[in-house]
């Protein structure tokens, strides 16, 4: 792909006036009408760099050090550099935006001249294909537009039964009470369950979600390393056989689930993801093709549980640590759900609960760093003209932890998000991205977090187990606890 040379169709989404006409734009609950109707004002020429450390030949020490300490490379680099800092690493020109404005100027206003960067789409095509994850200017725009309304606020809410029942059956199998419970491990194989039965409909027994889940860790770990490299060895290459392996897992369980779908009388067929995807491939057969429907099941099953698991695993996390607020949103639940079930109505009658997902995510957001983006064209952010090929860097991270919107940004406090927030600025909580490529499932993780959140607090209080560590935070393409959390349950 060449950046400097293939323009991005117009997007045409980005030029319709109305909120609600667009559905790409209407997903992203993050921008405001002004910026999405707005056409970017065509760029100065470029000026010079924004303020950065010095990088030394090559500046490829800044990746280093990055991997090694991703949390504290930032926050030493803005504080000392500012919101905008330039870093040289050979061959790139590199730019870290840590401002919500700045990026929310980026993603929004001049998403048209971005792509994502070469390297990461590179990795994530090894194992999505050409799903819209991958997809870039008229092409990812066709899907998107095409995939929107499965995802939309409505459709996911239809699927909330289907997602409790699964949760339900999920949890059966935790103990009333335990002292060292692998909890982390457990909402990892429910969040698999969930996302099986959302696109599949499908419950897979116990050791096919356990190998669903090793080969997931292993495609997960290689390709976190992979990042880092400009290229990769041949798949084919003698010691890549557990990649080798681990992939054919995961192909194997699409490919079956298609089959049989496609084994079933039509008319027999649930309302799940991998219908409404095969209503596509039936109505334009040429551009859905089977193999885009396979790509887009995998990318729903990979990006679609990993996030949420380990969203889910912070949030428990900060509950664990925090026992007042756990009583006070064990509380909100038992008066909303009077010991019933969470449905589609009751999630709305939750705040407190919310909020607090909201300040797990903002604390340990799943994606602490959104895939880097490649400009196509000179970009002018904060008055600044950055020249075409500038790469962008937007630490979500580092953004929900600034002290200037949130006070004590270390400390958990999920009535921060109970009422708007006048000082806060649009994009200062943004783990779901901003812009039009925003999170598709954003609606179906908010619903399920809830859904998993209310259901674990009917049943039980969770601790930390007496004498051990804090989870310390690490990039392994969600932001995992180092070592897996274990937390002490009690019955409710
Ligand atoms: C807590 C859970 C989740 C988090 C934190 C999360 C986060 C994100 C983020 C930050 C992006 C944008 C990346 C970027 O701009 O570079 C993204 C994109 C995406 N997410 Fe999620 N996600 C979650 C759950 C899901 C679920 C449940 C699904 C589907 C079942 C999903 C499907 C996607 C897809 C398809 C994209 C690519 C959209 C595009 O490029 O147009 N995600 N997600």
């Amino acid at each position: 792909m060449n950046a400097d040379t293939t323009p991005l169709p117009p997007c045409p989404a980005a030029a319709q006036p109305p909120r609600g006409t667009c559905p790409v734009h209407t997903t992203d609950t993050t921008t405001a009408t002004t910026a999405t109707t707005a056409k970017a004002p065509p760029a100065a020429r470029p000026g010079p760099w924004p303020p950065g450390p010095p990088s030394g030949p090559t500046g490829w020490s800044w990746l280093w050090r990055m991997r090694r300490d991703m949390a504290g490379t930032l926050e030493g680099l803005q504080r000392d550099w500012g919101d905008l800092v330039h870093l040289r690493i050979v061959p790139e020109q590199v730019v870290l935006v840590m401002h919500p404005g700045l990026v929310r100027e980026l993603l929004v206003q001049q998403h048209d001249r971005l792509i994502r960067a070469e390297r990461p789409v590179e990795v994530f095509a090894g194992l999505h294909g050409q799903s819209v994850l991958v997809r870039e200017g008229a092409d990812w725009h066709a899907q998107r537009l095409a995939l929107q309304p499965a995802f939309a606020p409505k459709a996911v809410k239809s699927l909330v039964p289907g997602l409790v029942a699964t949760v339900r059956g999920q949890l059966q199998d935790w103990p009333t009470q335990h002292a060292r419970w692998p909890v982390e491990q457990r909402l990892t194989q429910l969040t698999m369950a969930v996302i099986l039965q959302a696109v599949f409909s499908s419950r897979l027994e116990p050791a096919a979600l356990e190998a669903a889940e090793q080969a997931v860790q292993t495609v997960s770990r290689i390709a976190q390393g992979e990042f880092f490299w400009p290229a990769s060895w041949p798949d084919a290459m003698p010691w890549k056989a557990r990649k080798r392996h681990a992939m054919a897992v995961l192909r194997g369980l699409v490919e079956n689930h298609l089959q049989d779908r496609l084994a079933q009388p039509e008319d027999s067929w649930p309302d799940d993801l991998l219908s409404r995807l095969m209503a596509l491939h039936r109505a334009e057969p040429g551009r859905w093709t089977l193999r885009a429907v396979a790509d887009e099941c995998t990318t729903a099953f990979l990006a679609g549980h990993e996030t949420v698991a380990a969203s889910l695993t912070w949030w428990c996390w900060c509950l664990a640590a925090d026992p007042q607020e756990q009583d006070r949103l064990a509380r909100e639940v038992a008066q909303a759900l009077a010991g019933a079930d969470p449905g589609p109505q009751h999630l709305s009658a939750l705040p407190r609960l919310r909020a607090s997902l909201q300040e797990s995510q903002r604390l340990y957001p799943a994606a602490p760093m959104l895939i880097n983006r490649r400009a196509t064209a000179p970009v002018t952010l904060g008055g600044r003209t950055l020249p075409a090929r500038t790469l962008f860097m937007i630490p979500v991270q580092q953004l929900q932890r600034d002290a200037r919107w949130y006070p004590q940004p270390g400390h958990f406090r999920p009535e921060r998000f109970l009422q708007p927030d006048e000082q806060r600025p649009r994009g200062a909580w943004m783990p779901f991205g901003a812009g039009p490529r925003v999170c598709l499932g954003q609606h179906l993780a908010q619903d399920e977090m809830t859904v998993v959140a209310a259901l674990l607090l009917q049943r039980w209080r969770l601790a930390p187990v007496p004498g051990a560590a804090a989870p310390q935070p690490e990039m392994a393409v969600t932001l995992r606890p180092r070592t897996p959390l274990h937390l002490s349950l009690q019955p409710a």
